[in-house]
């Protein structure tokens, strides 16, 4: 994956910019400011357009004069420049109408970074209303692709408006990959299709997120009873703009967005002829994430067959040793240990042969055969599944590699890695037998270039995830963090260090069990 976390590291002081149209309905920037507002946080806005609309269609439509969106522009540049400013984090940029605003946002943008300011730039292609009517006159979207599209971080056209950008139909998963990967193509970082109006008969709403590293889908509960909900295009993009101020990876922004346009459909009340999305005040923190409303992510088309893992026998996996060889297996498994990993890495000066891990793996079977332990084979997955281990451990890269299908049919059992939010989403859809979350402290056992979440991060994660499969945690845990991972009610603390390095590894081994034991 290409982010790095800053699941611990979030910003809570930062100011966005949105620039867009009115509506007096509640989509628009009157939509973009109630996102902002239930994640606490602060917005400059700045009006290009001012539209008269309801869910019957735009009855009326005033683009301003490109010097009155300069001059505010502007104004927003002086208040940055006060000693008290919270420092601009990023830019939503909406419905602009024609291309003379286009050309002054351009201008206002280039001023704001001559000030020294690097706000990360989310472009809304707001081209065509729902009802059909032009928000940006046709020929200004050559413009809005050549001055805006470059400096976008993402792009967030819905179904219309990817066909309208790049003229191609978009009827089929495969259509709108095409296209959006044609779309990358026109300089920005990265394109996230909202799928909203994409197989509107499926349970599910689909959005296409691709970028050079990384191309995936986010799916998402469809609520058929909240029939067009104003504005959650515009609440889309905006809560990836406030997670992205956040310090979040743009890919987990995405995911965390995603959650929130769930959660604004569930919670959506119909007021004045038309459903409002509706938030309601949401942690900065953690969004105030509801495992119902989070997406599942995966390279492969929304309709791709899930796979069905065989579940591990408890939620709380206890004590769990990672380990690189049999001798190692045993001598803990002998100290009282129920759940292992026997961890043989490849990637070294004198990686072992086919041969020699095909030992060892059967080898550490046999050790705990008929011992009720829970031996999980980190890579390997292949020579797992031949030998019979219980389960099997992957990272998110191994993922790609893996046959997770082989996996369940084989009735192993899989533990996924995860580090961020992305990770989890990705996780869900394999639905794996337990998930990983790390690193929690900095490791000297593997380089990552994670940072370090801590015990505050791990009680988020069980706050979210708790219930649904069994938790791990992992990255320079000893016994004194072990003790206070405890209180966050995670159900297993994993380690290399701590044990395989111990002066005395009985005593270390006891004293983990003793204290993750007591009640
Ligand atoms: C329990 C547990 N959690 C995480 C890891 C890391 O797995 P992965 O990301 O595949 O990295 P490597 O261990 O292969 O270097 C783990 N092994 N166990
Ligand atoms: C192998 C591994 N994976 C991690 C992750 O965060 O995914 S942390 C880690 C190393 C754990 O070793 P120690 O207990 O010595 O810090
Ligand atoms: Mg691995």
């Amino acid at each position: 994956m290409n982010n790095v976390i800053s699941v611990s590291k979030i910003q809570t002081t930062e100011s966005i910019l949105l620039i867009g149209g009115t509506d007096p309905s509640g989509a628009g920037l009157q939509s973009d400011l109630r996102v902002v507002h239930a994640l606490g946080l602060h917005a400059y806005s700045v009006t290009s357009a001012v539209t008269a609309q309801h869910n019957t269609g735009v009855s009326d439509l005033g683009v301003l004069n490109a010097a009155h969106v300069k001059a505010q522009l502007v104004s927003v540049q002086k208040a940055l420049s006060n000693v008290d400013a919270r420092p601009l984090a990023a830019i939503k940029i909406g419905m602009l109408g024609d291309e003379y605003v286009i050309n002054a946002v351009r201008e206002g943008i280039e001023l704001l970074r001559k000030e020294g300011h690097a706000p990360r730039i989310i472009i809304d292609p707001v081209i065509v209303a729902s009802s059909g009517e032009r928000l940006l006159t046709a020929d200004s979207e050559i413009a809005l692709m050549s001055k805006l599209f470059p400096l976008a971080d993402v792009i967030t056209p819905n179904l219309d408006e990817l066909a309208q950008l790049t003229q191609m139909s978009v009827d089929t998963t495969r259509d709108i990959e095409r296209a959006t990967h044609c779309l990358l193509a026109s300089g920005a970082r990265s394109i996230l299709l909202k799928g909203g109006h994409f197989d509107v008969e499926s349970e599910q709403s689909s959005d296409y997120f691709s970028s050079e590293k990384l191309n995936f889908w986010l799916i998402g509960k469809r609520w058929p009873d909240r029939e067009n909900v104003r504005g959650t295009g515009c609440l889309f993009a905006t809560a990836i703009t406030c997670a992205s101020a956040q310090g979040y990876a743009i890919a987990d922004a995405i995911v965390l967005a995603k959650t929130a346009v769930s959660r604004g459909i569930r919670q959506a009340e119909s007021i004045g002829g038309a459903y409002q999305a509706r938030l309601g005040d949401m942690s900065p923190h953690d969004w105030s994430v509801d495992y119902q409303d989070f997406p599942l992510m995966t390279p492969e088309a929304p309709d791709a067959k899930r796979p069905v893992l065989a579940r591990c026998d408890t939620l709380r996996l206890g004590i769990y040793p990672v380990v690189d060889s049999v001798e190692w297996v045993e001598k803990l498994i002998n100290e009282g240990i129920q759940t292992i990993q026997l961890r043989l890495k490849t990637d070294t000066d004198t990686p072992p042969t086919f041969e020699e891990l095909d030992t060892q793996i059967e080898a550490a079977v046999e050790v705990c055969r008929g011992r009720d332990i829970r031996l999980f084979i980190n890579d390997h997955w292949e020579l797992a599944i031949k030998h019979g281990a219980y389960g099997i451990h992957l990272g998110q890269e191994d993922l790609y590699d893996a046959d997770i299908h082989a996996i369940a049919e084989a009735g192993c059992r899989l533990g996924v890695s995860t580090h961020s939010y992305t990770e989890v989403a990705r996780a869900s859809w394999i639905n794996p037998s337990y998930i990983a979350l790390g690193p929690i402290y900095a490791t000297t056992s593997k380089d990552m270039p994670w940072v370090p979440q801590g015990v505050a991060a791990v009680k988020r994660w069980v706050d979210l995830l708790k219930g649904e499969y069994p938790l791990v945690a992992i990255g320079g845990i000893n016994l004194e963090r072990a003790k206070a991972l405890k209180s966050s009610g995670i159900g297993s603390v994993a380690m290399i260090t701590a044990i395989t390095k111990a002066e005395d590894y009985r005593a270390a081994t006891k004293k983990l069990i003793e204290v993750w034991e007591k009640e």
